[in-house]
């Protein structure tokens, strides 16, 4: 997507033709930093740190990881080690080990020598796929959105949205955002409510600037308004990402998307949820029994970033000096909750049988 004018993808190979390029996410919206990474060990960095995050993007990044891995050491034994050091980083969104399973499986019976070409080949066609998967499902929620703008003709259609999950989270278009995006380009009058997201604030700082950018109509709004917007009608319906989605349908997403749903199933809005194929662990049937929730570090919660008025950025201190604090940085909505999953190839119910209605190769 754009950023003033110039076209950017979320992760690239630099013009040197084999370093990586990502925007550091811990610096928006207030700095444009491109970082240029060099090995895996600044590869897993950055997906620790999140300085690139978002479940598709994490496993894009983690591709290229691995072929700079190669590059000093194309022995299977690195190959190996690279795996499963990148696969540690972030245990929740299920399409890092998706992307690693696929890089290993292209390069564990090629000849050392071959395997650093086919590794930059192979990750940038995670990343290509990623990017035509995710402007596919754009075209599958456009017409959502259609509908609901025929039924209010000449006024905004509310769309609620948690978290990052546009093209900062992917490799481009997004997937929550990838139909919001095609609405405004198709001249449907949007409005997103944007949910803040604490604790590291994705969506005040990440969704809003995308969106910003983009020129999609957007309030941001803390994470319990939610509730509160959706009883006085003002919201027509959710549409946010997911970290991986178990063969029943069941959810797992930033923390706070549960208690979205709920509010959604209330008040009765549609709750949507949107994602490629490679966020579907069809090896897991219950998300809250099964799906590894990622604990991060207190200091997330107890602190806070931002920019101070004469353009620092700084981070200070939120909770009371001394206060312990928890951070689980995903839940799982469960199915029922859910109105219909989005993606590349159509929309269907979250229920198993919606999603192999729609994957019928599945395992
Ligand atoms: C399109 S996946 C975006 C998904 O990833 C985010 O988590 P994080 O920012 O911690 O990587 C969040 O759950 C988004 O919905």
């Amino acid at each position: 997507m754009k950023i003033d004018g110039t076209p950017y993808r979320s992760v690239w190979v630099d013009a040197d033709g084999w370093s990586v390029r990502i925007l550091d996410q811990t610096r928006l919206p207030w700095q444009l930093d491109l970082l240029r990474l060099t090995d895996e060990d600044q590869v897993a960095h950055a997906i620790r740190s999140m300085q690139v995050r978002g479940a598709p993007l994490i496993g894009a990044v983690a591709a290229y990881g691995v072929a700079l891995a190669l590059r000093a050491d194309a022995s299977t034994a690195a190959l190996d080690r690279a795996v499963a050091m990148l696969g540690e980083t972030r245990p929740t969104a299920i399409n890092l080990r998706w992307a690693l399973e696929r890089m290993r499986a292209r390069l564990h019976n090629l000849p050392a020598a071959e395997r650093v070409a086919a590794a930059y080949a192979e990750a940038l066609a995670i990343a290509d796929d990623d990017a035509e998967t995710c402007r596919r499902i754009g075209e599958n929620g456009l017409p959502l959105l259609r509908e609901i703008a025929a039924r209010k003709p000449g006024e905004a259609v509310n769309v609620l949205t948690h978290c990052n999950a546009g093209w900062l989270a992917t490799v481009d278009y997004g997937t929550a955002l990838s139909p919001i995006y095609q609405a405004h380009d198709a001249g449907i009058p949007i409005h997103v409510w944007v949910d803040e997201t604490r604790p590291r604030n994705q969506g005040a700082a990440l969704t809003a600037f995308e969106l910003g950018k983009h020129g999609v109509r957007h309030t941001v709004v803390a994470d319990n308004a939610g509730g509160h917007l959706m009883q006085h009608g003002q919201v027509d319906i959710c549409i946010v990402g997911t970290d991986r989605v178990t063969r029943t349908g069941d959810v797992a997403n930033k923390i706070g998307t549960y208690l979205k749903a709920l509010a959604a199933r209330d008040n009765g809005v549609p709750f949507w949820v949107a994602l490629p194929h490679s966020t579907i662990d069809w090896r897991v049937a219950d998300g809250v029994a099964e799906i590894p929730i990622e604990e991060r570090g207190a200091a997330e919660v107890t602190d806070l970033t931002g920019r101070t008025a004469d353009g620092r950025i700084e981070t200070v201190r939120v909770a009371a000096e001394g206060s312990p604090a928890a951070n689980p940085a995903f839940d799982v909505t469960p199915a029922r909750l859910v109105s219909g999953l989005i993606t590349e190839r159509g929309r269907c119910a979250a229920s198993e049988a919606g999603l192999r209605g729609l994957y019928p190769e599945a395992p």
